[in-house]
């Protein structure tokens, strides 16, 4: 089949100090994310000036792409839209229906399954689509690649060089970590009757494949930047909690591994470089983190061969046995209920 574009598909973040409280009403409107809750985090982006990487790390992403599909003769141009700040994918697909694209193929900056990691961007889509309406381009979303060669192999070199600035012996643990979410939520995760679970499950096996790559004897799996209401139970550790735990157990040095994530934005700069340095440095533990692969040359490749998937027929390599998911036409859902959001009371 044939396309006219790439939409990168994102999730946003402010640019200036006056962008981030109507931001982040963006991201939890109708979430049920307590007033203090979004105070609190206000404060982390206000630390940087309000600006979050995370849009300028996605320009520089889609610059790596455009070069990539170049160099191997791949004629797309590439469109950048969010879900929560500018540019607006309602807005970026409105252009693309302007521009005459009638069918695009979607990359969403998350690697995983679940409700927030895949099935929110298939609303995405549908919502954008939806506000376009009539002339609304067909837009097919690339499969989920958190056990992409590719991907794991960026992340083991960064997570070697990590381990290395640490002088890694055995006193070293190595945790992964990826974004908390509702335990509720990760039970629904999947397709119904599947047992649930799909993104913590495809989180542990992540870290599974990168700890192989690596040669690691053991590793953790643990969690960072739990939000909503404190009685909803998301999952657990934290991250911040792991680490007087290791300490306890007579661990002197943690390589943070997020392979929850594909860039450094703010999440990765806040939460691991700021709050979980500082709570290693206050156990006097050596603390090193993991570089997420937005800048290395092999993530521009891996969208290029997602791409090539449907293009030219390019095999799906993949390292797990979990279904190749999330690839789907106009918004709909991997099967009937799957990944479905959990009811949230208002
Ligand atoms: C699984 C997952 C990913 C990984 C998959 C993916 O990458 O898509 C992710 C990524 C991100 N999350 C981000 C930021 C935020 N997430 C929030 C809130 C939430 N995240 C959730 C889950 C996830 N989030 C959930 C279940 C909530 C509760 C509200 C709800 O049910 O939706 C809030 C509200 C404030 C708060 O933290 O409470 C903010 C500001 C940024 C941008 C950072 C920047 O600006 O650089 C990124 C990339
Ligand atoms: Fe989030």
């Amino acid at each position: 089949m044939n396309y006219d574009a790439l939409l990168w598909l994102s999730f946003g973040g402010p640019e200036g100090p006056d962008e981030v409280m109507p931001f982040l009403e963006n991201v939890t409107r109708g979430r049920g994310v307590p007033r203090e809750r979004l105070e609190e985090v206000a404060e982390h982006y206000h630390h940087f000036g309000g600006v979050s990487p995370i849009n300028r790390l996605n320009r520089e992403a889609i610059a790596a792409v455009e070069k990539e599909l170049a160099a191997q003769g791949i004629d797309l141009p590439v469109y950048f839209g969010n879900r929560n700040w500018r540019p607006m994918v309602e807005d970026t697909v409105a252009t693309m229906a302007a521009d005459g694209v009638r069918r695009a193929l979607v990359f969403p900056t998350s690697a995983y399954g679940g409700y927030s990691a895949c099935r929110q961007y298939d609303e995405d889509i549908e919502r954008a689509r939806a506000a376009v309406g009539e002339g609304a381009p067909h837009l097919v979303k690339l499969r989920q690649f958190f056990d992409h060669p590719l991907f794991v192999g960026a992340f083991a070199d960064a997570l070697r060089a990590a381990r290395a600035e640490l002088g890694a012996d055995e006193g070293t643990r190595t945790v992964f970590v990826a974004h908390s979410v509702p335990v509720g939520a990760d039970a629904a995760a999947g397709p119904p009757g599947s047992g649930g679970h799909r993104y913590s499950r495809q989180i542990a096996e992540a870290a599974r494949l990168v700890a192989a790559e690596v040669g690691l004897g053991g590793h953790d799996v643990v969690w960072q930047s739990r939000s909503g209401p404190p009685q909803v139970p998301w999952l657990e550790p934290d991250i911040v909690d792991h680490l007087g735990t290791l300490h306890a157990e007579g661990v002197r040095a943690v390589a943070v591994c997020p392979v929850g994530f594909v860039s450094d934005h703010l999440e990765v700069i806040w939460d691991l470089d700021n709050e979980a340095a500082e709570r290693a440095a206050e156990l006097g533990m050596g603390f090193a983190r993991a570089a997420t692969p937005n800048a290395d040359p092999r993530f521009a490749q891996l969208v290029v061969e997602l791409v090539r998937e449907h293009t030219q027929g390019a095999p799906a390599r993949k390292l797990s046995d979990f279904p190749a998911a999330g690839g789907t036409a106009n918004g709909a859902p991997c099967a009937p209920g799957c990944c479905e959001p959990v009811r949230r009371r208002s």
